[in-house]
């Protein structure tokens, strides 16, 4: 007697007749009418079935997809004229979404944006070495500050570019967030998005919805080490002055392979400059 396969056909027709809604007993008599040997159906039916039903729970727990920003890449340039300054497309990948832009940013720009953060890092360090609080903290080791968004004109001119680059409004941007890291600092991989399960998410989606995109820029070239990496596609995109990666994210969930983090710089400084894009307008 010839073994009876249970085809990927056979699954699909089992699917659409529950779709159809025809009860499970309706369509074991037909398969037993077509020849099915008892066992081998019932056992098609409930593995089929089981299945389906999994991956439609898993479908519904899933936040749903939402627009995000993106360059106009589709005819493959080599630059894109973003507002006031024309920026080199080095690297695209389609899954995580992620663009690495070459000249973002001038040296100037880098080393303007490095000189303001700089002073306001100054003073958040004393405050920390006042309290004995300097020591090395776990996941991120670096340290940060915020500008307001449009707090300076570098800042301006850096956040219409990103704008136009990106397709995206620039009220809907996060101001722009400095970190330094020194040797040994680093920044573990993590997402972006806020947690949907953390207690405290609710109230900062109120500000301007879920983040959906992050755009890392690099504001120094360190001496070695200090590369941002993508652990999900083993991608790492070295730290280059003017440079920037460029991410996103469509839902709060780890199916985007947005997971992230800065691997420890191992010799010289690394700043950044990261701007962070939210679903709609941030106050
Ligand atoms: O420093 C890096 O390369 C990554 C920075 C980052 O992940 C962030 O600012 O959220
Ligand atoms: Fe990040």
């Amino acid at each position: 007697m010839t073994q009876q396969l249970i085809t990927p056909e056979l699954r699909q027709w089992i699917v659409e007749q529950a779709v159809a809604g025809h009860p499970p007993e309706e369509v074991l008599k037909s398969m037993l009418a077509s020849g099915w040997a008892e066992d081998v159906a019932i056992k098609a039916l409930e593995d089929t079935l089981t299945a389906h039903l999994d991956a439609q729970a898993r479908l519904k727990s899933l936040p749903p997809a939402v627009p995000v920003p993106e360059p106009d890449l589709s005819d493959s340039p080599s630059c894109v004229w973003a507002h006031d300054r024309e920026v080199r497309v080095l690297t695209s990948l389609r899954h995580p979404r992620v663009v690495v832009f070459g000249g973002l940013l001038s040296e100037e720009e880098c080393d303007e944006v490095v000189a303001l953060a700089a002073a306001r890092l100054a003073r958040s360090e004393t405050v920390e070495t006042s309290t004995g609080g300097s020591e090395v903290n776990e996941a991120r080791t670096s340290e940060g500050m915020f500008f307001e968004r449009g707090e300076h004109e570098v800042c301006r001119r850096v956040e219409a570019r990103i704008a136009a680059l990106l397709n995206w409004p620039i009220e809907n941007g996060e101001g722009l967030q400095v970190l330094r890291y020194r040797p040994g600092a680093e920044y573990k991989p993590h997402y972006d998005y806020f947690d949907p399960v953390h207690s405290g998410t609710p109230s900062i989606l109120a500000r301007g919805g879920q983040r959906v995109a992050s755009l890392v820029m690099y504001l120094n070239t360190p001496i070695k080490g200090g590369s941002t990496v993508f652990p999900d596609v083993k991608l790492e995109v070295g730290p280059i002055k003017g440079n920037a990666v460029f991410f996103s994210y469509d839902r709060p969930h780890p199916m985007t392979a947005s997971l992230h983090g800065g691997s420890p710089v191992i010799a010289g400084e690394k700043w950044v400059a990261t701007k962070w894009l939210r679903e709609r307008v941030f106050t």
